[in-house]
């Protein structure tokens, strides 16, 4: 990985607190994700990884060594940037979609600072995205699992974070809806220049949307894969 990084983890430990008793998750952890690439952790169950999404994400602390973000320190032993100020976007795989929001008040939710006008061209443009625009004053639970997931993408990416978080985004969809989405999500992301950081047990879906594949066990990473990729893959 030899880009310039977007994302940097520098010798991180994580762990949770219990009764004063530290339970280390992952220590000594180091990666990169270099820009506008989408980078895989892949991992059993209980290896840790949904803890340095966590911790990317800021709502876990960092006990040891540092978080960069751009170029700048987000997280580090006794200092945290809180979670809205990262520019960090999140799709977990429950949707959490607002049941009492319309398709588009969902999308436009993280827009409320923008003017009227601004919110509205967004919104639109990222519903055509998805091709979701007729279904945008319908409510969430109105909408098929994928078409729900696929607002879901939309809403994280509407405030244009600088990295997507994806834990396990795929996971409740059926084989063909999923491997769909993966390949739609990675052409958005890819056309969008946004960088990724997606989380999944599943070996097809990382190959299907990564440029790095990372995998982890018991808190450790013990490789990198680079996927080839011919151009025009994207
Ligand atoms: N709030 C918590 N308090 C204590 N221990 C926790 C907490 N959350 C997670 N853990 C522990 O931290 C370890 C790593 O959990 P984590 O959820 O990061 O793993 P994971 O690789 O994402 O697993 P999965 O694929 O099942 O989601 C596990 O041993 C888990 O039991």
């Amino acid at each position: 990985m030899d880009a310039t990084p977007i994302l940097q983890l520098n010798d991180i430990r994580l762990g949770y607190k219990h009764d004063h008793r530290m339970k280390v998750v992952v220590d000594g952890y180091t990666m990169q994700v270099p820009a506008g690439e989408i980078v895989c952790l892949l991992g059993p169950s209980g290896c840790g990884k949904t803890t340095v999404l966590r911790a990317i994400a800021g709502f876990e602390p960092v006990y040891a060594g540092q978080i960069l973000l751009d170029g700048q320190v987000i997280a580090e032993s006794g200092r945290m940037l809180e979670p809205e100020h990262r520019r960090i976007g999140m799709m977990f795989q429950d949707y959490a979609l607002f049941p009492h929001l319309t398709i588009e008040q969902n999308v436009a939710f993280g827009l409320r600072k923008q003017s009227q006008q601004a919110r509205k061209q967004r919104v639109d443009e990222l519903l055509g995205l998805v091709r979701l625009s007729d279904l945008r004053d319908r409510y969430p639970h109105e909408l098929s699992g994928g078409q729900q997931q696929r607002v879901a993408l939309i809403r994280s990416l509407a405030p244009s974070p600088k990295l997507l978080l994806l834990d396990e985004a795929f996971s409740n969809l059926d084989t063909e809806i999923r491997q769909q989405l993966v390949v739609e999500v990675r052409s958005i992301l890819k056309h969008s220049g946004i960088s990724a950081i997606l989380v999944t047990h599943n070996l097809e879906e990382a190959e299907a949307i990564a440029d790095h594949i990372g995998t982890m066990k018991d808190g450790k990473l013990q490789g990198w894969r680079r996927m080839d990729r011919a151009s025009g893959c994207h």
